[in-house]
């Protein structure tokens, strides 16, 4: 594989950007690879562990000829670091992110950069429930979608740099625009994360009212919500506090829609569980149907034509 960016900075070094570091050195479209977080113990594990090519002591020294810079922060901290970069980036490079929300964090980064600077942004639909330096992998993005939201005007040049990186890194790629794609998300990753909270923190609940072994003979559906509920406290605050409209108008939907559940159990109104239920398992075949196994380990990743 050929350079696509001679200097890559990964700015806060957790799961994703220890996994793009991972996947940069397999692909080898970079050839030096600069990061940094903010805490100083993040920063001596990332030398520990051979984390980039070079570990810097502030963002900007780390951006500072760098021709793509990637943020890789908690949504909610992505206009602060914008605004401690703004001043060095150097013109004609890319500035991008990976954050899970896209309205919020446009809204707070695009002020920050200087004309002449390419803002990018950009989602890979690709995670775990472990964050940190350590977390990483190069596999990650393997087969997975990364979404690029191009800006009004956006140099169509740049755009097509960024997606080639990011299928490099091993993704599929797919433009999208800054609202469809917080809605979207809100749906697939944004409520599911919220109700798996809930679901644990009710089964937790339950658990030390009644000293039942709710969690020791947990069935396999449940432990899928424990993983979930086990992602990270400060990303996920975030998501929920910077896409708020698009994930209140869903769960708004969502308890409308139980509410009707829970009406017809209360009254027997068996016809409407059942017919419910047909149309959800018609759902699910049709994603199978289309390809997607959802029982295999790799389900979510993009099947190859
Ligand atoms: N984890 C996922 O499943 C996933 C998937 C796709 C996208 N994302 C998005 O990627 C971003 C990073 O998520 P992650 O899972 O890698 O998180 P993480 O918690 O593993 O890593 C975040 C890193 O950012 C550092 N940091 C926090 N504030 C900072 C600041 N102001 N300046 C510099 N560094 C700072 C932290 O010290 C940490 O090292 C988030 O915006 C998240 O929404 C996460
Ligand atoms: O697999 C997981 O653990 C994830 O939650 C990954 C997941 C998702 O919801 O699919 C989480 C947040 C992201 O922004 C993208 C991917």
């Amino acid at each position: 594989m050929s350079v696509i960016y001679d200097r890559v900075a990964l700015i806060g070094l957790g799961l994703i950007a220890s996994s793009m570091w991972h996947a940069i050195k397999r692909a080898g479209v970079a050839r030096e690879v600069t990061g940094y977080a903010r805490s100083p113990e993040t920063r001596a594990i990332a030398r520990e562990i051979g984390l980039c090519d070079r570990v810097c002591e502030s963002a900007a020294e780390a951006c500072e000829g760098a021709d793509l810079i990637v943020l890789c922060v908690p949504v909610g901290a992505m206009g602060d670091v914008a605004a401690e970069i703004g001043a060095v980036l150097k013109p004609g490079a890319t500035v991008s992110d990976v954050g899970s929300v896209k309205k919020a964090v446009i809204e707070a980064v695009a002020p920050h950069l200087p004309e002449g600077v390419h803002f990018v942004p950009a989602h890979p639909l690709a995670g775990t429930e472990h964050s940190g330096p350590r977390s990483g992998f190069a596999e990650l993005f393997d087969n997975r979608w990364c979404l690029i939201v191009p800006q009004a005007g956006s140099d169509r040049a740049a755009v097509e740099r960024l997606e080639a990186f990011w299928q490099a890194l091993g993704s599929h790629t797919d433009e999208m625009d800054a609202e469809h794609h917080d809605l979207v998300l809100a749906v697939t990753s944004h409520a599911p994360h919220l109700i798996a909270y809930t679901m644990v923190g009710v089964a937790d609940d339950l658990r030390r009212v009644t000293d039942s072994e709710v969690i020791k003979y947990s069935a396999a559906g449940f432990r899928d919500f424990t993983r979930i509920a086990a992602s990270d406290p400060t990303m996920w605050r975030d998501v929920f506090l910077n896409n708020k409209e698009a994930t209140l108008e869903i769960l708004g939907r969502f308890t409308e829609e139980l509410f009707a559940l829970q009406r017809a159990i209360r009254t027997g109104d068996g016809d409407h569980l059942h017919a419910y239920f047909t149309r959800t398992r018609a759902i699910r075949r049709g994603i199978i149907e289309a390809g997607q196994d959802t029982e295999a380990p790799d389900f979510g990743r993009v099947k190859k034509a």
